[in-house]
């Protein structure tokens, strides 16, 4: 669920819908962690957080290494401070008011509540988890119903037979607690195996509900009473009664179209007297679990003032960040004394370094300029353009339009009524996010600005990229309907009042299953007609360049359709140069810059450094990258168009292990120099793609080539690059493992800005970069226990890497600050500084000699030991971490 880039991404925003890091409640039962777990909750996806609740709590006595009751009482005293401005104010449970029988020294001024009846919900909408409103919540989620998707209905619809008179529910079954790997196949050898009568059945993989259907209420029954409770795995397999909402039943009985239904899904046998039953929990259900809107689910914090926004991001962040401190203590081999910075957290509340703050949005309302609307039907059952309202995982497919997201630009949202006005007459139809078919998938609308100058709403470029499938639809169909869609999206955007500007409209077909096309999903550029809105086949012009411009630190930027562009871009200018003061650069300095997308970051530092190496995987960004240093007259940088994970390594040793050239070698030619492992992977960019788009005769296309004739600078020789810094601003998985090790290991690297949209990655990451390493690797276990690996958390496997990382100077957390590029969601970008400590390096030298000296001296299998013990003792701290007095002390 990317990223942040990706937030107003319907799918992805809905596979998260707890995303919402919400602060660790400081309330500490014991230390072993059984604590009233209010408020740890972390995300879900690649790396949940979640699971560490009782980590976290233990964790936080170590790290401030204060007294559980002290430090109760100097978190509740910083949250008095605060009072009810805080977004947090009692949304948490206080666990004294709990155990003390009502008795809590802080009595109304306690930031916790005080009793279920004061407790507010979270700025997610979420409920303190130990309260009794969130376990009733759950159960209701996990208990006798789910609801089901409108689009589950194709599933069933072949059995219930909805649009005629036959709906019967009673011949339909769903089976719970199936194995998430299994597809239909699977469930259809099932129940074979099983001996089962059935009509069809349908199971998706990645979820745990399947579908079953039977010709006759005998064979339903039957089956019923022979599936149910079987063992699967540690689980039983529950069998449900299928049941028609009320909306579906009105559509049934007036033969509306299979659009209209949605269904429910009841735990329970279908006796008469469980009928009535349903109907009455269904009503207390549905409020119950009460269907968010859009606006809830993809900009859940937009009902709080900005600044509380600011505020409930920076605390939620500084409880991420403690995680660093903690888990870099955990992992901090035995008998090595904990780094400084650990040892100084105490003094900024368990902290790994100072968090400078939060940068505020320069725009807060509408500042998307990349939204990606699903395509499906409304919990009303009509094609709609917008949001996902829930998880798919749970089962939720229904869309609601944008209209009231206030992350989105007026033009987005404009632009996806206007499509889903044409789809409401489309004679193909829309994605089923259940089985996969289905032609219309997805609308994205691309902004771009006309100059550096201009405000948030001055767009000058839009590129809309329709998604669809064309797997088994007619090729001629098909192009009538482009040629339509075409039409509509001209018109409607013609229609608006000011009209909407439309400079490229793509399709893309994706036919794999997953949400996201890959990179190299070709896009197929529509030829345009004019915006006057002529619709004659003379009006038709060529298909224009299939990019878009914009433009940070009066650098102009063209955009591919499928490339990375920080969706905020004003706010990430800001994120940028905060990224590039920090990086303390110069002319001497050789600048990586991983995971460079389009180039931005590099580009925009380039007249601050000696060279630029920038490593990207997307091949189009790697061209764009190419492009966007041409336009902007870049010299002094080279794009590697391949994996972080394939090329670090040997880019680091080519460009930092080679002989110091002489004086006046051109950095250029040493970059041709470097065997471009990416070069062999990417490609010379064709005369055709470097093509540069419609801004050439622009007055300030002229101006940004003038200011950036300087970035051509005077040729350095590579001696000169006394200084190594990468800036890194990987995926929302964060750097892999083999880029964490080229980046730590290699010695000349002395400082390392890391740009994070997702603080868990980042967290796990530094761990392997800030944890001292072990006196002796520990071999990685490959394979053994690799279930195990898959529940751990992020940070508790990037403890685990670090045990196998070679003797190294770690690097250690100088500072931290957090810029908004994603108001009103619970996202945020984070910059944190990493350099060297010096110390370390001095440490390692002596375990080296150490290491060098029982060698010679020691037996095989004491020289660990001894080893370790004689650079203890040169370092001047003992085995246990103490300080001693280094030999040769006056006072030794
Ligand atoms: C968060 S974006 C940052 C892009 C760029 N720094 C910017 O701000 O515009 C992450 C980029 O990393 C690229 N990427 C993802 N995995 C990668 C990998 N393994 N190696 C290199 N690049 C990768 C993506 O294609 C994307 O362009």
């Amino acid at each position: 669920m990317a990223l942040p880039e990706d937030a107003a991404r319907s799918d992805d925003v809905n596979m998260r819908p707890s995303d919402s890091v919400e602060p660790v409640h400081v309330e500490i039962e014991n230390a072993a962690g059984d604590a009233s777990t209010t408020g740890a909750v972390g995300e879900e996806g690649p790396e949940p957080g979640t699971a560490i609740v009782g980590d976290i709590q233990q964790s936080e006595v170590q790290d401030t290494g204060e007294p559980v009751s002290k430090l109760k009482r100097k978190n509740a005293s910083e949250n008095e401070l605060t009072g009810p401005s805080n977004p947090l104010w009692k949304t948490s449970l206080c666990s004294y008011f709990r155990r003390e029988n009502g008795n809590c020294s802080h009595g109304e001024a306690c930031r916790y509540a005080h009793g279920e009846p004061e407790l507010r919900p979270r700025p997610d909408n979420s409920w303190d988890p130990t309260s009794e409103r969130a376990k009733k919540l759950q159960k209701s989620e996990t208990g006798d119903k789910i609801e089901l998707p409108v689009d589950a209905r194709e599933d069933v619809i072949p059995s219930l037979g909805i649009g005629e008179e036959s709906v019967d529910a009673a011949l339909d079954r769903c089976l719970v607690h199936l194995p998430l790997k299994w597809a239909s196949d699977n469930l259809k050898n099932f129940l074979d195996t099983k001996g089962i009568l059935y009509k069809t059945s349908k199971k998706k993989k990645g979820m745990t509900v399947g579908f079953v259907s039977f010709e006759t209420t005998e064979h339903a029954t039957k089956a019923t009473e022979e599936l149910d409770g079987i063992s699967m795995g540690n689980k039983k397999i529950k069998v449900a009664n299928v049941l028609p909402r009320s909306f579906q039943k009105k559509a049934s009985s007036t033969n509306v179209a299979n659009d209209q239904v949605g269904i429910l899904i009841s735990e329970r046998n279908s006796s008469a007297e469980d009928h009535v039953v349903d109907e009455e929990n269904h009503v207390g259900n549905e409020s119950s679990m009460r269907t968010r809107s859009a606006r809830e689910v993809v900009t859940p914090l937009a009902d709080m003032p900005y600044s509380d926004q600011l505020e409930h991001k920076k605390s939620s962040l500084s409880q991420i960040l403690k995680r660093l401190t903690r888990n870099a203590r955990k992992a901090c081999p035995d008998g090595h004394s904990l780094p400084e910075w650990i040892l100084m957290s105490r003094e900024i509340g368990g902290l790994p370094c100072k968090l400078e703050g939060i940068l505020e949005s320069p725009v807060v309302n509408g500042y998307r300029n990349k939204c990606e609307f699903s395509v499906g039907y409304s919990l009303h059952g009509k094609r709609t353009v917008g949001f996902m309202l829930g998880n798919f995982r749970e089962g939720m497919t229904a869309i609601e339009e944008p209209v009231n997201c206030p992350n989105v630009s007026r033009i987005a949202c404009e632009y996806a009524l206007i499509f889903q006005k044409f789809l409401q007459s489309s004679s193909l139809p829309v994605w089923n996010r259940i089985d996969n078919t289905g032609f219309w998938r997805q609308l994205t609308v691309r902004e771009g600005r006309s100059s550096s100058q201009s405000v948030e709403n001055d767009i000058a470029e839009v590129m809309l990229i329709a998604q669809v499938c064309s797997l088994g639809f007619d090729g001629q169909v098909v192009e009538s309907e482009f040629c339509e869609m075409t039409k509509s999206l001209i018109q409607g955007a013609h229609a608006c009042s000011p009209p909407l500007p439309l400079t490229s409209l793509i399709v893309q077909d994706h036919q794999g299953i997953s949400n996201a096309a890959p990179a190299d999903c070709p896009p197929r550029p529509l030829p345009i007609l004019n915006l006057e809105g002529d619709s004659s086949s003379e009006a038709l012009h060529a298909p224009i360049a299939a990019r878009i411009h914009d433009y940070i630190s009066n650098l102009c930027f063209s955009i591919s359709p499928t490339a990375f562009f920080q969706v905020n871009t004003l706010a990430a200018e800001k994120l940028y140069s905060l990224a590039g003061d920090w990086a303390d650069l110069g002319p001497d300095t050789l600048l990586f810059d991983v995971c460079c997308g389009t180039g931005t970051i590099g580009l925009s530092l380039a007249h601050r450094v000696g060279m630029i190496v920038g490593i990207e995987m997307n091949e189009s960004a790697v061209l764009d990258a190419r492009r966007n240093a041409e336009i902007n007259g870049v010299k002094n940088c080279k794009f590697i168009s391949a994996k972080a994970e394939d090329v670090m390594g040997s880019l680091l040793k080519e460009y930092l292990d080679m002989p110091l050239q002489e004086e006046g070698t051109n950095p250029e030619e040493l970059a041709d120099s470097v065997k471009d492992n990416g070069t062999s992977k990417g490609r010379e960019v064709p005369e055709d793609e470097q093509m540069v788009g419609s801004v050439e005769n622009s007055d300030e296309k002229e101006n940004d080539l003038n200011i950036s004739k300087h970035h051509g600078r005077s040729r350095t020789s590579m001696q000169q690059f006394k200084d190594v810094v990468a800036i890194v601003d990987p995926p929302r998985v964060g750097l892999h493992p083999t880029v964490i090790k080229a980046l730590r290991t290699h010695p000349r690297l002395r400082r390392l800005v890391y740009i994070s949209c997702n603080p868990e990655s980042l967290v796990a990451n530094a761990i392997e970069l800030c944890t001292p390493a072990p006196e002796k690797a520990e071999k990685a276990e490959k394979g053994k226990n690799s279930r195990g690996w898959r529940k751990m958390s992020s940070a508790g496997l990037a403890r685990h890497r670090a045990k196998s990382m070679p003797i190294s100077e770690p690097f250690r957390p100088v500072k931290a600050m957090a810029v908004d590029l994603f108001p009103h969601t619970p996202h945020c970008e984070m910059v944190m500084l990493l350099e060297r400590c010096p110390k370390r390096k001095a440490s390692t030298n002596i375990s080296a000699a150490a290491e060098a000296f029982c060698f010679f001296s020691v037996k095989k299998e004491a020289r660990p030991q001894f080893a370790s013990a004689i650079a203890h003792i040169f370092r001047g701290d003992s085995a246990d971490g103490a300080r001693v007095p280094p030999v040769g002390h006056n006072a030794s």
